[in-house]
């Protein structure tokens, strides 16, 4: 199975949103959680309960096990095999770039067949050249997995870098967004490439129509992303377009029941 089959298949059954597992210090307070490991596990593993097998891309977001040293990675990789046990697609959110050469380490690390820290796909930073992401494009595709890179971000520092004109008149965002597009040509039901697309970004004259793949959109809850903005940014039907959502949802927790009730609460709201 192909990336695009299987988000096909997520679709399908969950329809496009993502959750992403978030555990800010200040949500494990909120939880009524200590700021340690055993805080950590207990946040990730109630947030898989909750979110697996109910939505279609659930996204960890790896700095916040990071911060807990190897203990907190062990929670990461527990994470995410129990929510592929779960059936749920995986998005690692690591924001990794590197040169080439270092490049194919992380591509083994979150792509690789077998690697304890891969799901079904990782979000990329482009900001070192598209080219240097090669490696990670491969594994990808020869994993049947797929990468999210980022294009244009929810943060409003992102424009400074992103909407600057590069000498052949394009900017960095479009030029990202050509690299994808070309990536993805012809694939189908979607490309393995996938972009992030904030859905804060406010107006913009970017054109995604020609891209053939799958478009993260951040920002979309706590950062103030509503569903209008989303149709106004994508267009009324949406296609291939992920919104996802972290604080939003976990601050409805610690109960499951909860947490699955504000899930379902966004899903209808798409
Ligand atoms: O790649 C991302 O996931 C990402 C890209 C971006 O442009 N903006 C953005 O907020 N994100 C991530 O999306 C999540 C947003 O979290 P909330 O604002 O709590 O919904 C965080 O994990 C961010 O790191």
């Amino acid at each position: 199975m192909t990336f695009g089959d299987k988000l096909a298949k997520a679709v399908a059954a969950h329809g496009p949103l993502c959750v992403g597992i978030d555990p800010h210090p200040s949500l494990l307070d909120a939880w009524g959680l200590s700021r340690t490991a055993e805080g950590l596990e207990r946040f990730a593993l109630t947030a898989v309960e909750a979110f697996g097998g109910k939505v279609a891309m659930v996204k960890p977001q790896a700095a916040f096990f990071e911060a807990y040293g190897s203990r907190g990675v062990a929670v990461l990789e527990r994470v995410i095999a129990d929510l592929r046990d779960s059936g749920t697609l995986v998005l690692v959110d690591a924001k990794r770039g590197d040169i080439g050469s270092t490049m194919a380490a992380y591509a083994e690390a979150y792509l690789g067949e077998g690697s304890p820290l891969a799901g079904d796909a990782v979000t990329l930073s482009p900001f070192l050249g598209f080219g240097t992401l090669q490696p990670a494009l491969d594994t990808a595709r020869a994993t049947g997995r797929g990468v999210f890179v980022l294009a244009l971000t929810s943060n409003p520092e992102g424009a400074e870098v992103q909407h600057a004109v590069a000498p052949d008149g394009r900017t960095v965002a479009r030029t990202i967004i050509d690299f994808a597009t070309a990536r993805n040509s012809g694939i189908s039901p979607c490309g393995d490439v996938g972009l992030v697309v904030g859905a804060t970004i406010g107006e913009t004259d970017v054109d995604l129509s020609g891209f053939n793949g799958p478009i993260l959109a951040p920002g979309f809850g706590a950062q103030g992303g509503s569903v209008a903005d989303l149709k106004r940014l994508f267009g009324p039907d949406m296609r291939n377009v992920f919104p996802t959502s972290s604080r939003d949802v976990l601050r409805h927790g610690p109960d499951v029941s909860s947490l699955v009730s504000a899930v379902r609460r966004v899903q209808e709201s798409l």
